[in-house]
């Protein structure tokens, strides 16, 4: 930071991990593209999963698809900040760079469900953000899962049954935002990025920038 002000030094902080988890359906992963297209200060944290892809899904860009064998490897190897079974798969947070980058203040975005937020949260309280995304009713998220057209009728029922059990978990989230109107809810998603970075705890540069103030 050779050339910056000393205005610019005091915005310095640690990196955000923003979590947005939804029942299936609701729209986080609409959510999660808008975001990462919008905003270039943060990254997608690339999950490893034993699901297979889906039609359009590109390996290491979606996901890392991995077989158990290899999943059972990195959970031996303690490869994961997180990891849960979901649907009957397997999906985890590897640690990778992560860790290295968020000390230097990148912001990543986790699609993760409510395990994995707890694990993350316990693990790291203080930069750790939860958004999670409700659908405006339960018939919409069924229309949702049936536009999306990816799943058979036997899956989308069994969605609906496990998206009740993940609503159960709204409380332990710091927000919660309805996604009636995709372009609103996105930007309530942005409103509350935008302020958590701002959240004074997080500014490691405002210290010595307000001592030389009261200086
Ligand atoms: N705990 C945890 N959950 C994950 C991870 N990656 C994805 N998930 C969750 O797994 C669930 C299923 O994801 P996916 O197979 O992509 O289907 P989706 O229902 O269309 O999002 C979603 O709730 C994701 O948020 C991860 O690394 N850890
Ligand atoms: N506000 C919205 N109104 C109507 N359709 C939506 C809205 N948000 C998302 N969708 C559509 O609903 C389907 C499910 O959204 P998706 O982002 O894949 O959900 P999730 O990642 O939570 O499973 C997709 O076909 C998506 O285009």
């Amino acid at each position: 930071m050779a050339d910056s002000t000393p205005a610019q030094e005091a915005l310095a902080r640690r990196g955000l991990m923003f979590i947005l988890s939804s029942p299936s359906g609701a729209g986080k992963t609409t959510i999660s593209r808008m975001l990462l297209e919008a905003d270039n200060e943060i990254r997608l944290s690339v999950s490893v999963t034993t699901r297979p892809p889906r039609p359009g899904e590109k390996d290491g860009v979606h996901y890392y698809f991995v077989d158990d064998a290899e999943f059972d490897r990195m959970v031996d190897e303690d490869d994961f900040y997180e990891w849960a079974t979901v649907f009957g798969h397997r999906y985890g947070t590897p640690k990778g760079r992560i860790r290295a980058a968020l000390k230097d203040g990148q912001d990543f975005l986790f699609d993760i469900d409510w395990q994995g937020t707890q694990q993350l949260y316990q693990k790291d309280q203080q930069d750790v953000v939860r958004v999670f995304i409700l659908p405006p009713s339960i018939d919409e998220l069924r229309r949702r899962l049936e536009a999306r057209g990816q799943d058979e009728k036997q899956v989308i029922d069994a969605r609906m049954e496990r998206a009740r059990a993940e609503i159960s978990h709204w409380d332990a989230y710091d927000y919660v935002v309805i996604n009636e109107n995709v372009n609103a809810c996105f930007a309530k998603v942005r409103e509350i990025l935008d302020a958590e970075r701002m959240k004074r705890q997080r500014q490691t540069g405002l210290i010595p920038f307000v001592r030389e103030l009261m200086s």
